[in-house]
């Protein structure tokens, strides 16, 4: 088992994880990002990729032979059931790929990026637990920018995780993602300078 220091980081989707984990990594922080390892385990010739196209069919594929990630996403947040399948396929998957990557680390903590760290109760294993928060019309807005979906297929993935209010209650700090990325990275600056006082590490 390894001694890395975890901080668990959480928000709904479109919040601005990714923005945040890149501001941790510019400062030398591991990071270990939950969406990527979800694309891991479903790359071209893994078992869980298999285990898909057996269960929803060859059309799921790409002709590259790839998964076909926006068609799944529009079937499985129209069909709790399948995305219940889905999840139970690659949730186990997901957390012993991580916890092997913590076990890897060598910075003096580790962030964990997680969009379900709450709703899978993860954040036993961190040390503290950081919840990029901002309106959900913000995250709708942002979500539909970047990923081309239907304002109904974001409100149903927003609707399958846990509230604003639930996740704000989980959390020992907060990024608040509502201003310019600029002021993202100043909050994350302090955040980084904090636990560094915190956990008693040198830079
Ligand atoms: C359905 C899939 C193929 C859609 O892929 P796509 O490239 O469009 O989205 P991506 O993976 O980048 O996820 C975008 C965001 O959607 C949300 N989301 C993804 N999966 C889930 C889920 N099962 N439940 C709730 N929200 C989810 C998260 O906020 C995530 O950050 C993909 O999200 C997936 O494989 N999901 C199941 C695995 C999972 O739960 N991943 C979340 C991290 S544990
Ligand atoms: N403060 C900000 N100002 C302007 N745009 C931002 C800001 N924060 C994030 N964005 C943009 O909003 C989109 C969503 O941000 P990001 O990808 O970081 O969110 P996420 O929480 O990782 O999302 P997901 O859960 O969907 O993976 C991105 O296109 C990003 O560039």
């Amino acid at each position: 088992m390894s001694n890395a220091i975890v901080v668990g980081l959480t928000g709904g989707i479109g919040s601005g994880k990714s923005a945040a984990t890149d501001a941790f990594a510019q400062l030398g922080i591991d990071i270990i990002d939950a969406d990527q390892v979800a694309r891991d385990v479903v790359a071209k010739g893994s078992e869980g990729l298999t285990q898909i196209a057996a269960h929803f069919g060859s059309n799921i594929l790409l002709a590259s032979g790839e998964l076909d990630r926006a068609a799944l996403r529009e079937h499985v947040f129209q069909h709790e059931d399948e995305k219940q399948w889905l999840n139970n396929l690659l949730h186990p998957m997901i957390r012993a790929r991580m916890l092997a990557l913590i076990a890897s680390s060598t910075s003096g903590y580790c962030i964990l990026s997680v969009p379900l760290l709450v709703e899978n109760n993860m954040t036993a294993m961190c040390k503290r637990v950081i919840v990029v928060d901002c309106p959900e019309s913000t995250q709708m807005a942002r979500a539909m920018t970047r990923d081309g979906s239907s304002k109904q297929t974001i409100a149903n993935i927003m609707a399958s995780q846990a509230s604003r209010e639930t996740r704000l209650a989980a959390a020992d700090d907060v990024l608040h993602n509502t201003g310019s990325l600029e002021n993202l990275h100043k909050q994350v600056s302090a955040l980084h300078q904090h636990y560094l006082e915190i956990f008693c590490l040198n830079e």
